[in-house]
């Protein structure tokens, strides 16, 4: 197991959890969702997350984007501590700092692209401008189509435009192709670690498909609540490299 940065990245820890555990109460039933968990996340680092379907993935995504918190252990965002944070901490901690992407886009239908990356970018405190993070995700002759004029693979583009417009330290990403076509499923790949390499922004992509791993600079995996293995890819693969 190595919990170290490769070279590739720097040796910043941005997020750091230590000893977390979440368990959801259901009248007389416990589900222990994640077991005394540590794990750091580096600056500019893109992390795979990899598990089968219940084995906690998005209960740890949901904790280090600060929509919920743990049962036990201690969360560190750079040196504030977030283990015990009220809801207005955390509120300002997402807004602020933190990206998410997930598998169905929810974008406004009643917007155009612009006006839905602009939603975010009129409420953030150093946005990018909302054209030039649409021009990012390639997307920049689509920003006054509406979500329902364009396919799902554009749609999850101008999810991640919005994600990142805010320039967030923490991009979180769950299951981003599960929704989409092999294609189009690779396209959105591509455009998340072109950004991942352009902007520096530290990525977690939660899949349960094995071939997305050989994107990451780390692969995380985790097993009924438990990281079992951290691995180091010495040689990354591209997206057009990647096959399933
Ligand atoms: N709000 C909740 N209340 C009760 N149990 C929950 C809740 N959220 C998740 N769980 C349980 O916690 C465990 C981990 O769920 P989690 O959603 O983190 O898994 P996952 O790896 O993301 O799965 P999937 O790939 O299917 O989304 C599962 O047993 C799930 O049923």
């Amino acid at each position: 197991m190595s919990d170290q940065p490769t070279p590739a990245i720097d040796a910043r820890t941005v997020f750091s959890l230590s000893g977390v555990s979440k368990t959801y109460t259901m009248g007389a039933l416990k589900v222990e969702a994640l077991k005394a968990t540590d794990l750091d996340l580096y600056g500019g680092e893109l992390v795979v997350l990899l598990g089968a379907s219940g084995s906690g993935k998005s209960t740890l995504l949901n904790i280090i984007g600060g929509l919920d918190l743990p049962s036990t252990g201690r969360l560190r965002y750079g040196d504030t501590d977030l283990s015990r944070a009220d809801d207005a901490t955390l509120t300002r901690y997402r807004r602020n700092h933190v990206g998410f992407v997930f598998q169905f886009y929810n974008l406004i239908p009643s917007l155009t692209a612009l006006e839905n990356v602009q939603l975010v970018t009129e409420i953030s405190s150093h946005p990018m401008d909302a054209a030039d993070a649409l021009a990012l995700v390639g997307l920049d002759e689509r920003l006054n189509h509406f979500p329902a004029q364009m396919s799902g693979g554009e749609q999850q583009r101008v999810a991640i435009a919005r994600a990142i417009a805010k320039r967030p330290d923490i991009l979180l990403c769950d299951e981003p192709t599960g929704a989409l076509d092999y294609v189009t499923g690779k396209i959105v790949l591509e455009v998340l670690t072109r950004i991942n390499d352009e902007l520096g922004t530290t990525t977690v992509v939660i899949t349960h498909n094995a071939a997305i791993a050989g994107l990451a600079h780390r692969v995380v995996h985790i097993g009924s609540g438990r990281i079992n293995r951290i691995d180091v890819n010495q040689t990354r693969q591209t997206p057009q490299q990647i096959s399933w």
